[in-house]
């Protein structure tokens, strides 16, 4: 069933009410590709709320909720948590958020995520920000990030990697199809990559003005 995520609502001169959805920016990428490192400079330029799937689902496992312990496992594992679980978390952190525009970083990750988004939100994305970047230097970064992650090792960043490939690209693809996606060459300098993205930012502003 849909809900209204954070939907406003607008009187028009001749009385009657229209009803924006929010603006939703999907920001993909390989583990590793600087998602979270571009969703901060963005939302400093922007002015977008971001969410990280992951950041989510790992504060619920610190939370001791009653799916955490699942939630821990599969992280640990590198599968993909059940989209009921994520959906919820990023409905929640959206409707508490008061904005009215998202970067959601690392979601969707495999179709069930994305037609559970869209079906409980009634929310397709603006554009999907895509960072390409080779295996060889995501795995760098990762073993370089030092953030104490649990799934920061060598075995499950290689499932993570699987997954990736046959679950996460697939659903870029879809966006590709459909002409939503913007690829950015995300194997670069942070402060370059930002400069791509900041050209994506800027030319889908003008065009809605
Ligand atoms: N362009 C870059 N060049 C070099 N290092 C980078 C770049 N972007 C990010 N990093 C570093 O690489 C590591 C991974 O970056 P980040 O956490 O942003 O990736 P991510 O895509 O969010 O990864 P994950 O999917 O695992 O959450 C961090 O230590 C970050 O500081
Ligand atoms: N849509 C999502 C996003 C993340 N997860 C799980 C599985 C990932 O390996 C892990 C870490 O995500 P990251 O911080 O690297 O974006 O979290 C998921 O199941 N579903
Ligand atoms: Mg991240």
């Amino acid at each position: 069933m849909e809900t209204d995520v954070g939907v406003s609502t607008s009187e028009e001169a001749n009385g009657s009410t229209v009803q924006k959805k929010p603006t939703v920016v999907f920001v993909l990428g390989g583990p590793g590709s600087g998602k979270g490192t571009q969703c901060a400079c963005i939302v400093e330029h922007f002015g977008f709320t971001h969410f990280s799937a992951g950041d989510l689902l790992r504060a619920e496992i610190k939370s001791g909720s009653e799916n955490g312990l699942m939630i821990k496992s599969m992280i640990g594992e590198g599968k993909i948590v059940p989209s009921e679980v994520t959906v919820k978390l990023l409905q929640k952190a959206m409707e508490e958020s008061g904005n009215d525009k998202f970067l959601i970083d690392g979601f969707p990750r495999n179709d069930e995520n994305r037609a559970a988004f869209e079906a409980v939100t009634g929310i397709e994305p603006a554009f999907v920000l895509f960072f390409d970047c080779p295996e060889e230097e995501m795995e760098r970064r990762i073993l370089h990030r030092n953030q104490g992650r649990d799934d920061d090792n060598i075995e499950t960043i290689r499932k993570r990697f699987k997954v990736f490939l046959e679950s996460s690209l697939p659903v870029v693809q879809f966006y590709e199809s459909i002409g939503k996606v913007h690829k950015i060459d995300a194997a670069r300098p942070v402060e370059e990559v930002f400069e791509s993205v900041k050209a994506v930012f800027t030319s889908v502003n003008e065009k809605d003005d």
